[in-house]
């Protein structure tokens, strides 16, 4: 069963002249295959921090404690090697690539992590059936990755890409902003297509309960302050629609 487990997790990010800053101070958890997770918080908690020293973003540097997927060092990996190893990152902010076609870039991230060229007849229909399903006119795929996308068409490529890569953690970075109600839907049933087959674990940072209806959760965390400060199933983020995160603040900041 694939598990990612984190231990402990402090990670620092090098600032403009001021030296590390801790940013994540202890953070555990552990996401099995076929579980949804949660990860909400208030702006600066630490949430992109956790998916980036998960990924490998070479800013950030992980202190103590570990990250492994199943029972394998995940931080003794370069960024290449944990996507072959199965850990796909959605972006908060997804970055153009001029030049290089939605196309091209699918099939060479796909050649990447299966270790073999998908064969082409079959890979051909896979990308139009998925784009299809995610409502993507066919024409974006001869379009530069990212160039001129709207928010909500960069998220939708996110999405296919996720569907097509089918990782075995996939850890989506707030997804969910940005998107118009058509949009949010459509990305649900994206995340809710890879979530069936049982084969992944998700793990879903937003500060917003909007997309939790779609996608439904089984746990819920709450980070704050660089840490997780409570936990709970999906009836916890019902409650924090109700009452925001300013007591996680203050236990956040306090600790
Ligand atoms: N390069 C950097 N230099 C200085 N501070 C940084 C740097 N990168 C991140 N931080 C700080 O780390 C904290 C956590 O940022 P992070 O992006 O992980 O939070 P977040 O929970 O994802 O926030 P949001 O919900 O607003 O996206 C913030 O206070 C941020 O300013």
């Amino acid at each position: 069963m694939s598990t990612l487990e984190i231990r402990n997790l402090h990670v620092s990010v090098e600032t403009d002249g001021e030296g590390p800053r801790e940013i994540l101070r202890g953070v555990n958890l552990t996401v099995r295959k076929g579980e949804t997770h949660a990860i909400m918080g208030p702006n600066g908690s630490g949430k992109s921090t956790l998916s980036y020293a998960i990924a490998g973003h070479p800013k950030y540097t992980v202190t103590e404690g570990s990250i492994t997927l199943d029972g394998a060092d995940v931080l003794a990996m370069g960024v290449d090697t944990r996507a072959r190893a199965g850990i796909f990152l959605a972006m908060q902010y997804p970055v153009e690539v001029p030049g290089v076609s939605v196309s091209n870039f699918l099939r060479t991230s796909a050649t990447a992590v299966r270790g073999e060229a998908p064969k082409l007849r079959l890979w051909v229909k896979e990308v139009k059936e998925t784009m299809g399903f995610l409502e993507m006119d066919q024409a974006f795929a001869e379009r530069g990755v990212n160039e001129g996308f709207s928010g909500g068409e960069k998220k939708r490529h996110e999405i296919l890409q996720m569907m097509l890569l089918k990782p075995k953690i996939a850890i989506l970075d707030e997804t969910d902003s940005g998107l118009d109600v058509d949009a949010l839907r459509v990305v649900s049933a994206g995340i809710n297509a890879v979530r069936e087959t049982g084969e992944t674990g998700t793990l879903l940072i937003t500060h917003y309960t909007r997309i939790l209806r779609y996608v439904q959760p089984e746990f819920v965390h709450v980070m704050a302050g660089g840490k997780i400060v409570d936990e709970g199933g999906s009836e916890l983020a019902a409650t924090l629609e109700e009452s925001g995160y300013d007591k996680y603040v203050k236990v956040g900041a306090g600790a």
